[in-house]
């Protein structure tokens, strides 16, 4: 299970995790207003633009050792890069004027729901086989192998009756 905790003080496990797989891998479209060039490209009036994130966030000039994960590196070679939109080698949910307006929300969420299941239920794998953690990279991330686990209840049996 990826581990989804990040807070706006970032934890590294947590940036790490949303650099390898991020949940939303291509940006939001952006249309060009004008020709331009970019990168050495002739862009026409009227293009549309779908950044693959996952793709900056897993390039190897940038990214030592990309496909690892390594939250260490948060502490170390990208310690000043945050979830913000400011550095451009990591951007989870996007930049500029577009980017994404549900980070707190997101994180805190995510924070929020992650700690609650682990903390409600046991959690155990259906075999001794490591995890597949390929993804495809789409409009989400998603999971090629769906994650098989049995869950068992931890607390009171009075905590789970629905409100
Ligand atoms: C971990 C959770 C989330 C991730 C990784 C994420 C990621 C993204 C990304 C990459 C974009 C495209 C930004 C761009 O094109 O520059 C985006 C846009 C957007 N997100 Fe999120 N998001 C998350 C949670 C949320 C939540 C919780 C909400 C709302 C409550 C939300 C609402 C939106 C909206 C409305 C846009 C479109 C913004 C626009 O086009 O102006 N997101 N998100």
């Amino acid at each position: 299970m990826g581990n989804l905790f990040v807070t706006e003080q970032s934890s590294c496990p947590g940036k790490e995790t949303i650099r390898l797989y991020p949940p939303s891998p291509l940006s939001g479209i952006r249309e060009f207003r004008e020709d331009c060039i970019l990168g050495g490209y002739h862009v026409g009036k009227g293009t549309r633009l779908l950044t693959n994130l996952w793709k900056i966030q897993t390039d190897p000039s940038i990214w030592e050792d990309p496909l690892e994960f390594m939250p260490e590196r948060f502490l170390t070679t990208h310690k000043e890069v945050d979830v913000k939109g400011n550095h451009f080698e990591y951007i989870p949910f996007g930049s500029g004027r577009r980017i994404c307006p549900g980070i707190p929300f997101g994180l805190r969420t995510a924070h929020l729901t992650l700690a609650s299941f682990l903390q409600s239920f046991e959690i155990s794998k259906t075999s001794s086989e490591p995890i597949d953690m390929t993804a495809v990279v789409e409009i989400t991330n998603i999971k090629v192998t769906p994650l098989e686990v049995l869950i068992k209840p931890r607390l009171s049996s009075l905590l789970y009756k629905a409100m």
